[in-house]
C-alpha cells in the first residue's frame, strides 16, 4: 500500500492554526517525544489556546480541559473526569448497563439493515448511533434525555453542524443540564452517578484567589459536555470503522477473532487485544498532539523559541520502519507472544524513551484521560460485532479504500459500506 506523506499545511489549517501565524516544529521521533512529554512535562503541558479538534468541537470555548492551560483549573477538571466518570472500577461498572442497552440497539439495527435490501450496511452511521447513545447516557444519566431528543441527535450531519455552533450546543445541551440538576434536586439523589452529576458539583479555583473556589458556570459545563460527547464519539467511531474495514479486507484474521472471542466466552483475550492495538497503531485517530511552549527549550538537538507551536507525530512513531516491519500493513500478530509488539503498553513511562513504539493515547501530564474507557468500549463493541455477524466486501467489489481523512480525527475518507450476514445464517444462502 502506497505511504501517503502527510500534509501538515492543510492538517494545521483545519485546527485552526496558520503556519505562518505561530511559528511551529515537527517532531517526528518517538525518543525526543518521550523526552519532552514525560521527562520534560513541566516545560511541555501547555495546549495551545484555540485550534486543536476538542476546541472546534467545543464551538471554541477555552475552558475545557483540552485547551485550559496546565494550572490549578486545569488539575480541577482532569481529576473530575478521572476520579468520577473514568474511575476505572467505579466510573467503568456505571458505563456497564449503558454499554449493554446500546450494544444491543447496534446488533438490532445491524441485523435489520443486513435483512434488508441488498443487505449493505453503513457502517458509520450504526456505529455512530449506538456510541453516541452510550456516550450521552454516561454524560447526562438515566432519565433525562428522552428519545425524541437522542434522535435530535443521533443524526451524524446534524452533529457535525451542531459542533461548529456555540449556540445551537447551548440550545441542545444547556436544558440537558437543568433537567438533570432538577431531577437530582426533585428526588433528593445528590449522588454523582453520570458526568454531569459532578460537573454540577465540581468547584474549581476562583480567578485572582487560588484559595476560594467557584462552582462552572454554564458556558464551561456546554463546553465540557460538548468535549466529552465529540472526543468520547469520534475517537472510538473512527478506530472502529478502521478496525472493520481491514477485518473485511482479511477474512482470515476475522475468522479467527471470531473463534478467540467465541472460546474465551464472548469476552476480550489476547487477540481481541491485539486487533485493537493494530488499530491503534496503523489508524491513530489523533495523529499528532500540540504543545506551546512558554520558554525557550531545546527539542531534540533543535532550539525552539518561547511562543513556539512543537507538534509531535504520533502517527509517524507508530508507522516507523526502523521499529516495525511492513510498517503500512495491517498486521494484527504483531502484538501477540513473540511479535514485535508483544509488551508494548499504551502508556509511557521516563524509563521507556529510547524504546517507545506507538503512543496513540499521547503522553506526560496531558495523556488521554479517556484512555481505559476507550479501550473498554473499543474491545466490547468489536467482540459483539465479529461474534454476531460476518463482514464482507460489498458484492462485485473487490477493495475498501483505505484512504484517510485528516479532519477533527483521521477518519476512512470513504465511508465503509459492508455487506453483513448475521451469525445464524449461512453465507452460502446470500452468495
Ligand atoms: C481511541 C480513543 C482515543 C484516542 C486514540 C485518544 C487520543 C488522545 C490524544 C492523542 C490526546 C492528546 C494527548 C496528549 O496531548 O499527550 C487526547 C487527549 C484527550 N482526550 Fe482522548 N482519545 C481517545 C478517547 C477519548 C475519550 C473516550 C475521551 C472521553 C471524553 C477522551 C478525552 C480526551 C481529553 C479530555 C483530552 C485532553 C486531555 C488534557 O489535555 O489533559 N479521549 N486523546
Amino acid at each position: 500500500m502506497p505511504v501517503i506523506p502527510w500534509d501538515w499545511e492543510s492538517v494545521l489549517r483545519f485546527l485552526g492554526i496558520r503556519l505562518g501565524d505561530i511559528p511551529t516544529t515537527v517532531v517526528r521521533d518517538g525518543a525526543v517525544t518521550v523526552d519532552a512529554l514525560v521527562r520534560r512535562a513541566d516545560a511541555f503541558s501547555d495546549r495551545p489556546a484555540g485550534g486543536g479538534a476538542t476546541t472546534i468541537i467545543s464551538g471554541g470555548r477555552l475552558q475545557i480541559i483540552t485547551t485550559v492551560p496546565h494550572g490549578p483549573h486545569w488539575v480541577a477538571l482532569r481529576r473530575n473526569l478521572t476520579s468520577e466518570a473514568f474511575h476505572p472500577v467505579r466510573g467503568l461498572a456505571r458505563a456497564a448497563p449503558h454499554r449493554e442497552r446500546a450494544l444491543t440497539g447496534l446488533v438490532a439495527d445491524v441485523a435489520s439493515r443486513s435483512c434488508s435490501g441488498d443487505g449493505v450496511v453503513p457502517v458509520r452511521d450504526c456505529l455512530y448511533a449506538a456510541l453516541f447513545k452510550l456516550n450521552v447516557a454516561t454524560c447526562f444519566g438515566d432519565g433525562v434525555v428522552d428519545c425524541e431528543q437522542v434522535a435530535k441527535l443521533l443524526y451524524w450531519d446534524r452533529w457535525k453542524q451542531l459542533v461548529h455552533s456555540p449556540l445551537r450546543q447551548e440550545e441542545m445541551y444547556l436544558p440537558l443540564i437543568r433537567a438533570r440538576q432538577e431531577q437530582r434536586r426533585r428526588t433528593g439523589d445528590t449522588s454523582a452517578t453520570s458526568y454531569v452529576d459532578t460537573l454540577l458539583d465540581l468547584e474549581v479555583p476562583a480567578e485572582g484567589d487560588p484559595h476560594q473556589k467557584r462552582n462552572l458556570n454554564d458556558g464551561e459545563m456546554v463546553g465540557l459536555v460538548s468535549e466529552y460527547l465529540g472526543a468520547s464519539t469520534g475517537t472510538v467511531l473512527a478506530l472502529l470503522e478502521w478496525t472493520l474495514a481491514n477485518l473485511v479486507l482479511q477474512p482470515d484474521v476475522q475468522s479467527r477473532l471470531r473463534r478467540e472471542v467465541e472460546a474465551a466466552g464472548g469476552e476480550a483475550c489476547a487477540y481481541l487485544r491485539a486487533v485493537v492495538m493494530e488499530a491503534l497503531r496503523r489508524h491513530p485517530p489523533v495523529p499528532a498532539v500540540q504543545r506551546h511552549m512558554s520558554s525557550d527549550v531545546v527539542v531534540g538537538t533543535t532550539p525552539v523559541d518561547r511562543g513556539t507551536l512543537v507538534n509531535f507525530s504520533l502517527e509517524d512513531i507508530g508507522r516507523n520502519s526502523k521499529i516495525w516491519t511492513s510498517p503500512e500493513d495491517f498486521i494484527a500478530d504483531r502484538f501477540m507472544p513473540g511479535g514485535e509488539g508483544a509488551g508494548v503498553r499504551l502508556t509511557v513511562g521516563s524509563k521507556e524513551a529510547t524504546m517507545v513504539k506507538m503512543m496513540p493515547f499521547g503522553a506526560g501530564r496531558r495523556i488521554c484521560p479517556g484512555m481505559g474507557y476507550a479501550m473498554v468500549n473499543l474491545q466490547y463493541f468489536l467482540a459483539k460485532l465479529v461474534t454476531a455477524f460476518e463482514w464482507h466486501l460489498v458484492k462485485g467489489e473487490e477493495e475498501v479504500d483505505l484512504t484517510a481523512e485528516h479532519g477533527f480525527f483521521t477518519t476512512m475518507l470513504n465511508l465503509l459500506h459492508a455487506q453483513v450476514v448475521p451469525r445464524t445464517t449461512s453465507l452460502q444462502t446470500t452468495a
